[in-house]
């Protein structure tokens, strides 16, 4: 295994098509890095360059210790699952994952001994002797991350490996690739449009924005402090609710926040970097919002609104209400029933100063008070 690192890395098609706006990042041997970012924003782009299958415009690559902007892809020691899968169709599973080894020169004995113990990891050693078109959608992805794992790669590439599996085999699968990582140990960096798999997976996750690296950091370091407007919104579903305001005044650990025509609300921030009437969008996940009707909540700190409508989603539920006054919309998550809550009712929404993250009018994020 080996670490990867990218140094000022662009990308463009012609003039017009900038892709990768200059990429810095460092990913440590053995360790599992997720990108995701929306549709478009380079995350396959940077994989291929890495992969050999691009070449880059700029900028300096290495896998490990090895400069490889000049190095063919099949020099690297790098393997790539792709979500086609990319199985030869005449060939049985067996030559499917022994053919790399073959083409290497690799002795008989060692290929079979290698096809034999991957197919062990991934438990297709029933499968061998079969034809791809014989297999399931989820057996022929074990298979093409068998090919990947028998070539011992210095490093393991994955390109939305998961995304033409149904829900419930993806999230099996997503089990075995994180044992596997366990067992192996290896350089992974898997690109997906898929939060939870990126929140489930990663050991750090890239987010991607415009061919451009806008926050780096543990599941929970982006969840928890996203650096950004856009990571706060990019990550979490249901979405962050987003509110206008302005900034009234910055004290000690806290700074009050003006919602026109709703009221002030406190948020736990150093914004002291900006003056009083500064325009600022305020940030609170839908679980942080504690929803009840009107007359129970007291009025501190609690925001004045309308039920909108319940969604029941089992173990908890969502609801949606507007806001008394401006006429935003504001989703609470619900861990438990709903009790005396009815469509129509009026209700207040208490925002925790200590969950309230708040941003600038660049869009970024003001510190947290710890
Ligand atoms: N060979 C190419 N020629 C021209 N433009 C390209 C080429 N390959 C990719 N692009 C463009 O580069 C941009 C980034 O594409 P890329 O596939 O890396 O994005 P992505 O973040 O992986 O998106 P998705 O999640 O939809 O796969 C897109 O606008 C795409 O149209």
């Amino acid at each position: 295994m080996s670490a990867v690192t990218l140094r000022n890395i662009r990308k463009d098609f012609g003039a017009d098509a900038k892709v990768i706006n200059g990429v810095d990042l460092r990913i440590e041997a053995g360790e599992f890095v997720v990108f995701v970012g929306p549709s478009g924003s380079g995350k396959s782009t940077l994989l291929r360059i890495i992969a050999g299958l691009e070449d880059a415009s700029d900028g300096e690559l290495l896998i490990g210790e090895q400069s490889c902007i000049d190095v063919p892809a099949s020099q690297r020691g790098i393997a790539m699952v792709f979500q086609s899968y990319a199985l030869y169709p005449h060939m049985t599973v067996y030559e499917n994952m022994a053919f790399a080894l073959r083409m290497a020169g690799t002795p008989r004995q060692e290929v079979l001994q290698r096809v034999e113990r991957s197919a062990a990891i991934l438990q297709i050693s029933h499968l061998l002797d079969r034809k791809p078109k014989t297999l399931s959608g989820g057996q022929r992805q074990r298979v093409a991350i068998g090919r990947a794992i028998v070539r011992e790669p210095r490093v393991f590439l994955f390109d939305e490996p998961l995304s033409n599996l149904d829900a419930a085999l993806r999230q099996d699968m997503r089990v075995e690739l994180s044992k596997l990582h366990q067992e192996l140990g290896a350089t992974m960096v898997y690109v997906t449009h898929d939060q939870v798999e990126a929140m489930t997976l990663a050991q750090r996750i890239v987010v991607f924005d415009g061919g451009v690296v806008q926050q780096v950091g543990t599941p929970a370091q982006l969840y928890e402090n996203p650096s950004n407007l856009f990571v706060a919104g990019f990550l979490g579903a249901p979405k962050m609710n987003l509110l206008g305001g302005r900034l009234r005044s910055a004290g000690a650990g806290t700074a009050d926040v003006e919602l026109p025509g709703v009221g002030v609300v406190q948020a736990e921030v150093d914004a002291s970097r900006d003056a009083a009437g500064t325009d600022v969008t305020l940030g609170i996940r839908p679980e942080h919002l504690s929803v009840g009707l009107a007359n129970d909540i007291t009025p501190a700190g609690a925001v004045d609104a309308r039920l909108d409508l319940v969604e029941y989603l089992g173990d908890h539920q969502l609801a949606y209400a507007t806001l008394t006054g401006s006429g935003q919309t504001l989703c609470a998550k619900l861990a438990g029933p709903a009790g005396a809550l009815r469509t129509g009712d009026k209700i207040r929404l208490h925002l925790a100063p200590r969950h309230c993250l708040l941003f600038d009018a660049g869009g970024r994020a003001y510190p947290r008070i710890q």
